[in-house]
């Protein structure tokens, strides 16, 4: 399948306190092809925003590459090339973060309705946006405050789909709402995105939120992607110990209930990433090969980067203590 975005081998660093460097993402590769919803999933502080960003061209990536549909996204492209033309639009965690206070909701959808739209057909589109996100017309003239957050989302959404793009990236896109308009956003979100045959990387912490609506999902540990399988594959049968710990702390309901295992410890801090595997002081599997950083496995079909699912080196962890 060819992929609309693909992230190459992608690194992003930060200025740390001092003069060092921390590496919040330290070589990720990740594919979304049309159509497709790929799921990247992890801990909070795993690098999930610092990925979405440079996907976007909000940041620069310190190495490696990030092209869609075969044009090459760099943070100077984002800015010749307006986004209405890239065709990749971002939802963001706090839609304030994508809606200007100061300006009216029509003001803000027009800017995104393509230049060819012309006349009065671009407020029928602005119209249109709303519905499609079962928003009223009225809500053309009122501004961003006078919304409740789960309705500030669905404007951000419907200004997301006015340059008509053929993917989105969802960063945390329901993160900060109230549980009963959470699902609601998800919903609209997700059936607006099958409807119009897009694209989306959907990025949350929530893995049993990425296993209800993702094809593939990625799983990112400490600024790498540590497994990438179908979503039904990933949940029944994962091959990395961080992935099964995530799967695990899901709690579990129907014909055989089970508390949520938790996951001991926490994230580190990338600027003090452990050596070889960086998931190794928090596995039960841990055994000696861990000590060097495993390469990311091709599995058929999918991928982990775990050296448990090397036959060379798995014996070995059969046998350890
Ligand atoms: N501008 C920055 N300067 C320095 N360090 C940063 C910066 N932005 C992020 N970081 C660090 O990079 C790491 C990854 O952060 P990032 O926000 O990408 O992770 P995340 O998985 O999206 O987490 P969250 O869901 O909490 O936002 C964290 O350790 C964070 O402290």
């Amino acid at each position: 399948m060819s992929s609309l975005l693909r992230i190459s081998d992608v690194q992003v660093e930060y200025r740390s306190r001092g003069n060092g460097r921390v590496r919040a993402v330290a070589g990720v590769s990740l594919d979304v092809a049309p159509g497709q919803i790929v799921g990247l999933v992890g801990e909070s502080g795993c690098g999930k925003s610092s990925l979405a960003r440079v996907a976007v061209g909000l940041t620069p990536p310190s190495a490696g590459e990030v092209s869609f549909a075969g044009r090459p996204i760099t943070p100077l492209g984002w800015r010749r090339r307006p986004e209405t033309e890239i065709g990749l639009q971002m939802v963001f965690q706090n839609p304030y973060a994508s809606l200007n206070p100061r300006r009216t909701i029509g003001a803000q959808l027009l800017d995104g309705v393509p230049v060819t739209v012309t006349g009065a057909a671009r407020n029928a589109r602005v119209i249109e946006l709303l519905d499609r996100v079962g928003m009223p017309a009225e809500a053309a003239d009122r501004y961003p405050h006078q919304f409740s957050g789960g309705q500030r989302q669905r404007l951000a959404i419907a200004r997301a789909l006015a340059p008509q793009p053929r993917m989105i990236i969802a960063d945390e896109p329901v993160t900060a709402l109230d549980a009963s308009s959470q699902a609601q956003v998800v919903n609209l979100l997700v059936g607006l995105v099958r409807e119009l045959d897009m694209g989306m990387l959907f990025i949350s912490h929530d893995l049993a939120l990425v296993h209800e609506i993702a094809d593939v999902t990625a799983v990112m540990y400490l600024g790498r992607i540590v497994e990438t399988a179908p979503t039904r594959e990933l949940w029944r049968d994962p091959r990395h110990p961080y992935t099964r710990a995530l799967i695990d702390a899901v709690p579990q309901i129907g014909p055989t209930p089970r508390l949520p295992a938790t996951l001991a410890g926490e994230v580190p801090d990338p600027a003090n990433a452990p050596t070889g595997c960086r998931f190794r002081p928090r596995c039960a599997h841990a055994f000696a090969p861990c000590g060097d950083q495993p390469p990311t496995l091709d599995l058929g079909g999918r991928s982990a980067a775990c050296w448990l699912n090397d036959p060379a080196t798995a014996p070995a962890a059969v046998a350890a203590p």
